[in-house]
């Protein structure tokens, strides 16, 4: 068995158990405890397959090497901590949520009746999502929901793909394929280096004017530049910090668009469950009130249920392969040799029928005051390579999901194809198809995350 479909791997482990083997050399991990052990140590290497990229510094994602991911965890971790995202939330609230309201308001008042808007969320989520980081990281306003200028997402997207083909595939790397073949996605990809690289300059620039420390801009470039090792009271280089902060954009846009699009799609079809979170969020909030990431924490539990349990069901990142480490290790009672790879489904694991009653069902209920179901979704990742942008991710997607709740009002358009009475053959609502490369993507997103929306009525 060489793919790994997350359907095909959770079926996998229903017959096969918590370890199975893959392809040659590889097997597959479905068992939380196991994960947890893998991913507690720097021993189990991330895939080799990561250094094969060679388009920029070495960086904390990309990087095999247990020291250099160390370091720029200790520089970079205490930006992303909640008190210093507190500082970025007036960014955060204006390229997101506040951004989408007016484009929705917008799409509404120009619709034929002025009341009822046909609205592709995926698309808009995705465009917000990249606008978010992009102000955190080039301390510059892209509006791409709003102004319709798509050219620097468009850039990201190219810079993924040239990423993970490097990975997989090293030849894309001679120079045939750089001028010929691939000329087009090294070209986009140099527009978006230049573009960071011109971000961290004019920051210089501005830094090198401001007469107090008080005045420098809050935001996630700002807390590159300040960030130091405090072991080693090392700082970054401007190539290292222009590197981080474009892995941030890559690793924080389309896993934030798409898990805010999956936890959407599971509301609307389960729509029991839809009309409780709003009646959460407008019984807390006045409707013009905008919620602040702090309160809808506070006031929103059963939202927030909803998220970890759309996270738990369709998490976008699918596998975490790792290295096994020499002596080889004993998972799930089994020995295996040094050398081989593992590669952790996070589907699996997150729907592992040994751990979660009713694993395949739409079941939020589980997270209320449950701090150990909260504790086992895999998503993020766990132990020394946790996903760092965890917060902002939490940050991000809990306040757009409360604001628009209480703004407005939706509904599944009539020709919609999948719909809460599109049940299989367990009674559970038939889910859109995805596509999956480097995270769960909507396969048909301009036919399957379409939503009617309204203003709250
Ligand atoms: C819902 C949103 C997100 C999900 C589900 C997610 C998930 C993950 C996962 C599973 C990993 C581990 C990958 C591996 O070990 O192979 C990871 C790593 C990472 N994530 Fe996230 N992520 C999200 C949002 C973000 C955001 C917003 C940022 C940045 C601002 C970010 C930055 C990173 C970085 C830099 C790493 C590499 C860490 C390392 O290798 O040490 N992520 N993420």
């Amino acid at each position: 068995m060489r793919r790994s479909q997350p359907t095909l791997m959770k079926k996998h482990n229903r017959i096969y158990g918590g370890i199975f083997i893959m392809s040659p050399r590889r097997v597959a991990i479905c068992d939380p405890k196991d994960s947890q052990v893998i991913l507690g140590t720097h021993a189990f290497l991330k895939d080799k397959r990561y250094s094969n990229v060679e388009l920029m510094e070495p960086n904390m994602f990309l990087t095999v090497d247990p020291e250099l991911n160390k370091q720029r965890r200790r520089q970079i971790g205490p930006s992303m901590s909640l008190a210093s995202l507190k500082h970025m939330e007036p960014a955060i609230l204006e390229a997101g949520p506040k951004q989408l309201h007016a484009k929705w308001d917008r799409d509404i008042e120009q619709s034929k009746d002025g009341q009822t808007a046909r609205i592709c969320y995926h698309s808009d989520f995705v465009l917000m999502t990249f606008d978010v980081i992009s102000s955190l990281g080039f301390g510059h306003a892209h509006r791409s929901l709003t102004s319709g200028d798509t050219r620097v997402a468009k850039w990201v997207k190219s810079t993924f793909v040239l990423i993970f083909l490097q990975a997989i595939m090293p030849i894309i790397k001679s120079m045939f394929f750089r001028r010929f073949i691939a000329k087009s996605l090294y070209s986009e990809f140099d527009a978006f280096f230049a573009l960071s690289t011109q971000a961290v300059n004019n920051r210089k620039k501005l830094l090198a004017n401001l007469s107090s420390n008080e005045d420098k801009p809050k935001d996630m470039l700002q807390s590159y530049i300040d960030a130091e090792d405090p072991e080693s009271r090392i700082r970054m280089t401007s190539g290292q910090v222009i590197t981080e902060t474009i892995i941030s954009l890559l690793a924080g846009s389309d896993t934030s668009s798409n898990t805010l699009a999956w936890a959407i799609h599971l509301l609307l079809l389960h729509p029991h469950y839809l009309a409780r979170v709003v009646e959460e969020v407008r019984e807390a909030f006045d409707r013009d009130h905008l919620i602040i990431y702090s309160e809808s924490k506070a006031s929103l539990p059963f939202l927030e249920a909803c998220i970890y349990e759309s996270l738990r069901l369709i998490p976008v990142t699918t596998t975490l392969p790792r290295f096994l480490p020499r002596g080889g290790a004993t998972l799930h009672g089994h020995s295996i040799p040094e050398g081989y790879n593992c590669s952790i489904s996070i589907s699996a694991v997150n729907t592992n029928p040994e751990v979660w009653e009713r694993p395949d069902e739409f079941y939020p209920e589980r997270f209320l005051d449950n701090e150990a179901n909260k504790r086992t979704v895999l998503t993020f990742s766990a132990g020394v390579r946790v996903c760092p942008g965890k917060n902002l991710a939490w940050m991000e997607i809990q306040s757009t999901m409360a604001n628009i709740f209480n703004k407005y009002d939706l509904e599944l358009p009539e020709d919609a194809l999948f719909t809460p009475d599109r049940v299989d053959e367990s009674g559970l609502p038939i889910l859109m198809p995805c596509t999956v490369a480097s995270t769960c993507v909507p396969k048909f997103p301009g036919r399957d995350c379409v939503v009617v929306v309204s203003k709250r009525k």
